[in-house]
């Protein structure tokens, strides 16, 4: 295989992993994984959230000679990612649509040089379908700086993954264009499907000798599943919500819990999480009616002004007063390494079995046990299926999406096994979790199986409304 990085012959994984990114030991597989990427591989990540995905192409793109470049579709993930490498004085930067003219002019008079200093460059992969900065990388590979391709999320590659994006298609451009390069994709969702289409659409599979996979299980044993059912006739998903908080804080209230706690410096309510809902108006109208029964709770939307977002964001994450709760439409919080989220709530079903466990994913980066449940309904069941048969243009994506959704809804309604299995399942694994008592089944298989009797509304009814289009129609992603 042509070697075309420069290594740094001094450099040693662990040595850097402490002095430049201040951790003490590598988690199970990071060091191998980076070992392959120092290796020159094409490399193939799928590991949980919170896994420590990151560091696998950070870490050589400190050791090795060049520039690294990483493409991510998550604006937040950029600026948070490039924010701690700074303050670990690694040369990082980004180039989206948040950055200013002059430090635009910077990067790109850095690639221009061809010896660029940045070390790790994070970009939309819309910017790399452009002529101008694919000039750029070309000068930077012919003085053979090119160190690396980093593709995060990488399951947006594929029309048959949940979340395909035109632009990452066009990401075979690098193989085809530098294709002594090598690339690394990462993703936490990733089905056997997907994966070989990740890799075949980047030209990857054309020479497997170069490829290492590392496809690690999707199980989270600290996240405690739950499936709670409702109906529109019930509607009661604010009054269960506020019930579960209250009885939250009133055990950590308690004479026994408060010494702990105020040792810790901690506050009563201080109970971090995120409730995902569907549209902007509900998102509002939960925050509201929480704050009124003075749980600190703040709406998080894309139609918000961009300094309420970054005070609520910052709010939320040191832990103030007030903020204790984020109530955000789909996809908030990704790329946010916030690692006390000790819930999250769907309070309507999500739209993919991968976007439910992303967003579950955010509870409990600490490893602590953390709780993640969603509100089910098959009036929902029957919304979201009609929106995703509106919303998506006929072909393979759509076959995919609702492929997912009808899993997702299966998921929901099964009372006879292990959630954490199930989802491991879903993602092909055969090797079945230990789980510890942490999902519902596992907890109290009858108490589900009496929940979902009592709380669903029945198939014939539903059935009968949507007949009558009872769930046509509405608008619930604006
Ligand atoms: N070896 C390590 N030792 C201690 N902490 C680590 C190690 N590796 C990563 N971390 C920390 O783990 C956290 C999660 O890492 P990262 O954000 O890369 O997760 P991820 O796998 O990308 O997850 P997600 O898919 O949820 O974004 C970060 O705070 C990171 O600093």
């Amino acid at each position: 295989m042509p070697t075309l990085v420069r290594t740094n012959s001094y450099a040693d994984p662990d040595f850097t992993l402490r002095k430049q990114f201040g951790k003490a030991s590598f988690r199970p597989y990071q060091r191998e994984i980076i070992q392959a990427a120092l290796d020159h591989h094409d490399v193939f990540v799928q590991a949980a959230t919170s896994f420590g995905k990151s560091l696998c192409f950070q870490l050589p793109a400190v050791i090795n000679n060049g520039i690294t470049i990483v493409i991510s579709p998550l604006l937040s993930l950029m600026m948070n990612q490039v924010e701690a490498l700074r303050s670990a004085n690694v040369d990082a930067r980004t180039l989206n649509s948040n950055t200013s003219q002059e430090e635009r002019d910077r990067i790109y008079q850095d690639l221009a040089s061809g010896h660029p200093r940045t070390r790790l460059l994070y970009v939309t992969p819309e910017l790399c379908s452009g002529d101008f900065f694919r000039k750029r990388l070309k000068i930077v590979y012919q003085h053979k700086e090119l160190a690396r391709i980093a593709i995060d999320e990488a399951h947006c590659i594929s029309e048959w993954g949940h979340d395909f994006r035109k632009d990452f298609k066009r990401l075979s451009w690098f193989r085809e264009t530098f294709p002594d390069v090598p690339i690394m994709c990462l993703t936490a969702t990733a089905n056997d499907q997907v994966r070989r289409d990740v890799l075949s659409t980047l030209g990857l599979d054309k020479t497997p000798e170069r490829v290492k996979s590392f496809t690690m299980t999707a199980y989270r044993p600290n996240l405690h599943l739950e499936i709670r059912f409702t109906s529109d006739e019930a509607n009661d998903r604010f009054d269960n919500f506020c019930a579960w908080m209250k009885g939250v804080y009133e055990r950590r209230g308690s004479e026994e819990r408060r010494l702990e706690i105020d040792a810790l410096g901690q506050r009563v309510e201080n109970v971090s999480g995120i409730i995902y809902t569907t549209s902007r108006d509900e998102c509002e109208a939960i925050a509201v009616a929480l704050r009124q029964e003075g749980i600190g709770a703040r709406p998080f939307h894309a139609k918000l002004s961009k300094d309420t977002k970054e005070e609520t964001l910052n709010k939320w994450i040191n832990n103030d007063p007030g903020y204790d709760i984020i109530v955000a439409t789909t996809a908030f919080g990704m790329g946010i390494d916030k690692d006390n989220v000790r819930f999250v709530c769907h309070w309507r079903l999500p739209k993919s079995f991968e976007g439910y466990y992303q967003e579950a994913g955010r509870a409990g980066r600490d490893g602590k046990a953390s709780y993640c449940f969603l509100y089910y309904s098959r009036e929902d069941s029957n919304r979201v299926f009609n929106l995703t048969m509106r919303d998506s243009k006929e072909g393979s994506n759509r076959d995919a999406r609702i492929k997912s959704l009808q899993q997702l809804i299966a998921y929901c309604e099964d009372t006879t096994g292990c959630r954490h299995a199930a989802i491991c399942r879903y993602f092909g694994e055969t090797a079945v979790p230990v789980c510890d008592y942490a999902c519902d089944w596992h907890k109290d298989s009858s108490d589900l199986k009496r929940r979902m009797k009592t709380g669903l509304a029945s198939e014939e009814w539903v059935s009968t409304q949507q007949q009558e289009g009872a769930f046509d129609g509405v608008n619930w992603y604006d």
